[in-house]
């Protein structure tokens, strides 16, 4: 991608154009500045996404290139954003296939050619970060599409959007139709991370969360004995933004019943 502030650049007509690109030739990786977007994205608009009919019309190779017969997608990160803690999952589990899902253009576009720069600098197809993947989608509308019931054992809400105002809450990704859907995606027994760093908001997926039959809250024992509550702390770029801003966190883990 040759971004406008590039072509600003290149000033020399005649010549051979500037082959300037959104990758750091200090760490091969892209660059975020030339992915930015703004923060909210309208969950419920109707972007035009395309989407597959069924779980099994998804192309699964395409962007898992060593994934085995009968392998399936584990973990989802969902709002995934710039993907920090997508690539801390599948440094953490190289057996496990995790995928991001991202709403906005930009963005998803970042996780994607990250994972591809990853991908390159560790030696390609035996390296590592081959069990990663990104999608472009809204989460809100699609999961059904992608996994079938129970297939997912971990899904991750780490700092979703607040939505504030209260017109907004109907956009919050937590709430009780929705919570009725990750649980048929989920195992039996499957776990679903939640962290954010808005005290009100953290009060709202607890009380929808404990509402909902299908759900129990882990105590705080437990929760802190999983080995990847600290990563959820600072892996991702939101969490490690408010560790910078010494901001408060509010972890919450739920088992599916
Ligand atoms: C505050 S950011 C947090 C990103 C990331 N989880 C992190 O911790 O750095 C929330 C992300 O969720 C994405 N998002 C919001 N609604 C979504 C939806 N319905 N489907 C997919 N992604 C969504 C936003 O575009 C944004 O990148």
């Amino acid at each position: 991608m040759v971004t406008t502030e590039e072509q600003a650049q290149n000033k020399h007509p005649g010549r051979e154009p500037a082959v300037l690109s959104c990758t750091s030739a200090v760490t091969g990786l892209p660059q975020k500045r030339y992915y930015r977007q703004r923060a909210h994205s309208n969950p419920i608009a109707d972007h035009s996404f395309d989407y597959p009919a069924r779980p099994q019309d998804v192309d699964w190779h395409a962007m898992y290139p060593n994934i085995q017969e009968g392998q399936q997608v584990s973990f989802a990160d969902i709002g995934c954003g710039y993907g920090g803690f997508l690539v801390t999952l599948g440094e953490m589990f190289p057996e496990k296939l995790s995928i991001g899902m991202e709403i906005r253009v930009k963005v998803s576009d970042y996780v994607v050619d990250r994972i591809k720069a990853l991908r390159h600098k560790s030696g390609e197809a035996g390296g590592a970060y081959q069990n990663i993947a990104c999608i472009r989608t809204n989460a809100m509308k699609y999961l059904p599409n992608y996994f079938a019931k129970g297939q997912l054992e971990k899904m991750f809400f780490l700092y979703p959007d607040p939505h504030f105002k209260r017109a907004k809450h109907k956009w919050r990704i937590i709430n009780q139709a929705l919570l009725s859907e990750y649980a048929y995606v989920l195992k039996k027994g499957g776990l679903v991370y939640t962290m954010t760093d808005v005290e009100d908001l953290h009060k709202w997926i607890v009380s929808h969360m404990e509402q909902h039959p299908l759900y129990q809250r882990l105590d705080e024992q437990a929760a802190n004995a999983d080995p990847i509550t600290p990563k959820l702390y600072q892996s991702s770029e939101e969490g490690a933004k408010v560790v910078r801003n010494k901001g408060d966190h509010f972890l919450a883990i739920f088992q599916r019943l």
